[in-house]
């Protein structure tokens, strides 16, 4: 799959989801008192008087990533080098919500970029990753999100991102299978067309570094 979006196109997505919410602070909470009472709880006893207020503010770090821009997460770092070797950050820790049931998807991310004239600063490919990883989410869309905003920053010859995670949907309740994980990737650029190029991005997301 091969994307082209430009810069501009991630802004405007990004700056369509920074919407102010309708919704009060106080009717969260109210929300939130509803459901401990639906619970069979009483949400006046002591344990439970500042859970709403608590569930509030979890629950608006989690979705942190909806009021956050690329530009501004990036502060300028990208810079001109002539680098044209993989790139490749991996096992960059993932905490996510599930939009059908928002319970955490838990995981990593490994994702690779061979430049073309452009790097980016590491540590905004981790910032990247969470900046979507704070919203609610499927997997597939999240790895697909990681993917086009490295694609329309760079213009690289190529992106690859493998995330790999397990649902607590899918541990905790319904189909209840703790040891689950589920795998999904996207590969642009060289990575989709270069067989070779792929495989040496899996096996370096496999390799064991010494210093572990
Ligand atoms: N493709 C995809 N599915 C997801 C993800 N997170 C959760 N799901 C699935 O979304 C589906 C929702 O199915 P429904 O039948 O509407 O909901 P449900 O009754 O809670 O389903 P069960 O989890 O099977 O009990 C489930 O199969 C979940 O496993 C994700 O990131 N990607
Ligand atoms: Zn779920």
């Amino acid at each position: 799959m091969t994307l082209s979006i430009s810069p501009d196109d991630i802004r405007k997505q990004t700056i369509s989801t920074q919407a102010k919410s309708p919704v009060s602070e106080e009717e969260m909470r109210q929300a939130v008192r509803t459901l401990l009472l639906g619970m069979g709880e009483d949400p006046d006893r002591e344990g439970l008087r500042d859970t709403p207020k608590r569930v509030v503010k979890a629950l608006k770090f989690l979705t942190s990533g909806y009021h956050q821009s690329l530009d501004e997460l990036l502060n300028g770092a990208v810079f001109h080098e002539d680098a044209n070797e993989m790139v490749l950050v991996r096992d960059i820790d993932l905490f996510s919500s599930c939009e059908h049931h928002i319970l955490p998807i838990l995981g990593r991310a490994h994702v690779a970029y061979i430049p073309n004239g452009k790097v980016i600063g590491l540590s905004k490919i981790a910032r990247i990753c969470e900046m979507y990883a704070r919203r609610l989410q499927v997997q597939e869309r999240l790895t697909a999100q990681i993917a086009d905003a490295i694609q329309g920053l760079l213009k690289p010859q190529g992106v690859a991102v493998v995330v790999e995670a397990t649902h607590m949907c899918m541990v905790m309740r319904g189909v209840q299978k703790p040891g689950s994980w589920t795998v999904t990737s996207s590969m642009q650029g060289v990575f989709a067309d270069d067989a070779k190029t792929r495989q040496e991005f899996m096996d370096l997301i496999r390799h064991r570094p010494s210093f572990h």
